[in-house]
């Protein structure tokens, strides 16, 4: 974590921009300025859509990292979005990834894998790569608990032998998270402060010179109170916060899960930066493809400040 955490000293700004790119939130003209270049490079005609649309990604997404590399310390990559339309959308990901690590942020792959220790190892590769080669430009990776220590431990010797973290669900930042997560165990423990323990015995032999190891947690801006509790319980662990602006997260909600001395968290935002030029009020569908970007550029970089300055004045008090 001690590349992460310095990325954030050298901006004073604890916030991590999600690339979440959706088609209704990249402005249509850019998507329209694709179709030819498209209609003459794809197999057949059933592809036009989903290349139109991945090429469309990657310059939204180019837009948005030039406009915000100076002022963040990392990107956040949502691979459902890039998924969703097949090997296109596949390779714009680690474009995507690709040009943020060129710009010197800090790429942070939502993947949410977690299988049997065999299939883990596989999914692992994300962070060691294939020999030398590093086919997805990923800093850290998120990681779903629910099988156990075995599906685990790849994930943590895959992140020590490439220098490399993981980020692993705790208590999540969505609506339905309770129905699994606050269930109580016979010794009177809820399962997420289970997982929060299993999580810090995980990490303890990578601890590093900043105190916190390879192995940070996904905590939930929607749920400050537990939040800040966990702060306390896991003392060696980096959080990763999601759940601020769109799903309802404050700075004030996150401020109790940093340390004491404004560490040990970074917060994400996705939809409200990457879609703050649709709350411009500056958008015409008249405009061109560039004007559109220019937009989409300065829309974000606004939010993203406004954000930071906002943690910064909740967090670095
Ligand atoms: O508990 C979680 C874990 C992951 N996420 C992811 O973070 C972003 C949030 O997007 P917003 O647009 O800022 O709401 C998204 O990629 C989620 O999959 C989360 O929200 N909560």
């Amino acid at each position: 974590m001690d590349r992460l955490i310095e990325a954030i000293d050298n901006t004073q700004n604890p916030s991590v921009v999600g690339l979440d790119p959706t088609e209704a939130l990249v402005p249509p003209q850019v998507v329209a300025s694709f179709a030819d270049e498209v209609r003459d490079s794809v197999e057949s005609p059933e592809e036009v859509e989903s290349a139109q649309l991945a090429v469309a990604y990657f310059e939204y997404n180019r837009t948005i990292i030039d406009a915000i590399a100076d002022i963040v310390p990392a990107v956040k990559p949502q691979i459902a979005m890039y998924e969703a339309l097949g090997p296109a959308g596949v390779d714009i990901y680690t474009m995507t990834c690709e040009y943020a690590a060129q710009q010197g942020l800090y790429v942070l792959g939502d993947i949410k894998r977690g299988d049997i220790g065999s299939t883990a190892a596989a999914y692992a590769h994300h962070l060691n790569g294939v020999g030398d080669f590093d086919p997805w430009h990923e800093d850290a990776v998120t990681v779903n608990p629910y099988l156990g220590t075995d599906g685990i431990t790849p994930f943590v010797e895959a992140a020590a032998e490439a220098d490399k973290d993981i980020f692993v669900l705790v208590r999540t930042s969505n609506p339905s998270s309770s129905e699994l997560q606050m269930l109580d165990l016979a010794d009177g423990t809820k399962v997420y402060e289970h997982v929060a323990d299993l999580v810090e015995g995980w990490g303890a032999e990578t601890i590093g010179s900043h105190g916190y190891s390879r192995v940070g947690a996904v905590v939930g801006a929607t749920h400050p109170e537990e939040g800040k509790a966990l702060r306390e319980r896991m003392p060696h662990t980096f959080f990763l916060v999601p759940g601020y602006g769109a799903q309802g997260g404050t700075a004030a909600d996150v401020a109790g899960m940093f340390d004491k001395q404004g560490s040990g968290a970074i917060v994400n935002s996705s939809r409200g930066i990457i879609g703050a030029w649709k709350k411009s009020g500056k958008y015409s569908e008249s405009m061109t493809a560039d004007e559109a970007l220019d937009l989409v550029a300065s829309s974000a970089r606004q939010a993203a400040l406004d954000m930071r300055d906002n943690l910064r004045v909740a967090v670095y008090r």
